[in-house]
């Protein structure tokens, strides 16, 4: 077995089965929300996919650490909201007996569920083995039919090896372009359905999603782009989580002539990583707001690996190594390794200017 091999494998399975759960919370409308203090919604299908996730990790890997976005505080409280949590929980296996063995089978109860929850309460940092674990990236876009993912990384020493990513709102086909329309009104209905995924040095590849076990994959790579005017630049749709204004002037300096597809979640990093688009700004609108490791962990490693650089507004590579957060770095640049010493240049002429 190649390196990393087992982890891959065990990420992408527990990335399927979480996708079959986020999927039936959407179309069961059991969406209901609750607001965090940092007032961005989480939904019972966050908190079933967290615990969903690190109950593979930990049956496989006991002694690795999590960094998950969610926690179970909220839930001690709350028994309405845990129980309609479990209710998805028990239910959500995968269809591939063998493939449900491999990642360990259900959670027993509902206790067993809080704890895999809160197991996700890792302070990260850079010594030994950590998964940073976003059980749904974009919840504003997974709430109102757009784009999301489930995202899983594992970190050994604050440097990413293994990512996957599961979009089931985005095409199957690595060629369909993004539009603007890929960002908005999605379903997972037939065609539908992505995994991407990266071991550091092995490149990396997309799948079908699928619900029963992994699918043949294929290598992808990103688009080499010839023409910058003709590139095709991706962005959040929240204007609060990004700096549209910053980001227009940017790509308008560049030439860039397709108007910006806004997308949720780090489907923009798997789209660009397979070519469907080309380059990814993420500009700060808050100058104290610091970037959470599981927004990206998986998504770096994917770019970087399809062909692609990944910075942050200095050019500094992302450091995954500082803790929850990724306090070392500011905003995200993501393109095409021979176009990105340009787009920086402009994102840094386009900042000094304000
Ligand atoms: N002020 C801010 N600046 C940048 N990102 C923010 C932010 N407030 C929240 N976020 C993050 O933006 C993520 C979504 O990114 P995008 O806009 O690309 O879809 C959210 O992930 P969750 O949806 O997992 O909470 C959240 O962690
Ligand atoms: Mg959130
Ligand atoms: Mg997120
Ligand atoms: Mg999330």
């Amino acid at each position: 077995m190649s390196t990393y091999s087992k982890e891959l494998e065990v990420a992408q399975l527990a990335v399927q089965r979480a996708s079959i759960l986020t999927k039936k919370v959407f179309h069961e409308k059991a969406k209901g929300t609750i607001s965090k203090d940092d007032a961005s919604p989480v939904t019972i299908g966050d908190f079933g996919a967290q615990a969903l996730i690190i109950q593979a990790i930990k049956k496989n890997f006991p002694e690795d650490q999590v960094v998950g976005e969610e926690e179970a505080s909220t839930l001690i409280n709350d028994t309405k909201l845990r129980d309609q949590i479990w209710a998805f929980v028990k239910d959500t296996t995968l269809k591939d007996a063998n493939a449900e063995k491999i990642i360990g089978g259900p959670i027993g109860t509902v206790d067993a569920m809080l704890d895999a929850i809160d197991a996700g309460n890792s302070a990260g940092g850079a010594k030994g083995r950590i998964w940073a674990l976003d059980p749904i990236d974009g919840t504003k876009g997974f709430l109102r039919g757009g784009q999301y993912a489930v995202c899983l990384a594992l970190m050994v020493d604050g440097d990413v090896k293994v990512g996957v990513l599961g979009c089931p709102n985005l095409p199957v086909d690595d060629a369909a372009p993004l539009t603007a329309e890929t960002g908005v009104d999605q379903t997972d209905a037939e065609g539908k359905g992505v995994l991407f995924s990266a071991i550091l040095g092995q490149g990396a590849t997309s799948r079908p999603l699928g619900t029963a076990g992994l699918g043949e994959s294929k290598a992808i790579h990103m688009k080499p782009v010839e023409d910058i005017t003709q590139a095709t630049f991706c962005e959040s749709v929240e204007a609060g989580h990004s700096s549209h204004g910053d980001q227009h002037a940017i790509v308008t300096k560049l030439g860039v002539t397709k108007p910006s597809v806004r997308m949720d979640s780090q489907a923009k990093y798997g789209s660009i990583a397979r070519g469907a688009g080309d380059i990814y700004l993420r500009l700060p609108v808050r100058a104290d707001y610091q970037e959470k490791i599981w927004d990206h962990a998986a998504g770096d490693l994917i770019v970087r690996e399809a062909g692609g650089e990944v910075t942050d507004t200095l050019g500094r590579r992302l450091d995954f190594s500082k803790g929850r957060t990724l306090q070392e770095n500011k905003g995200v640049v993501a393109a095409p390794r021979t176009v990105h010493g340009r787009v920086l240049e402009v994102v840094k002429e386009v900042l000094a200017k304000k």
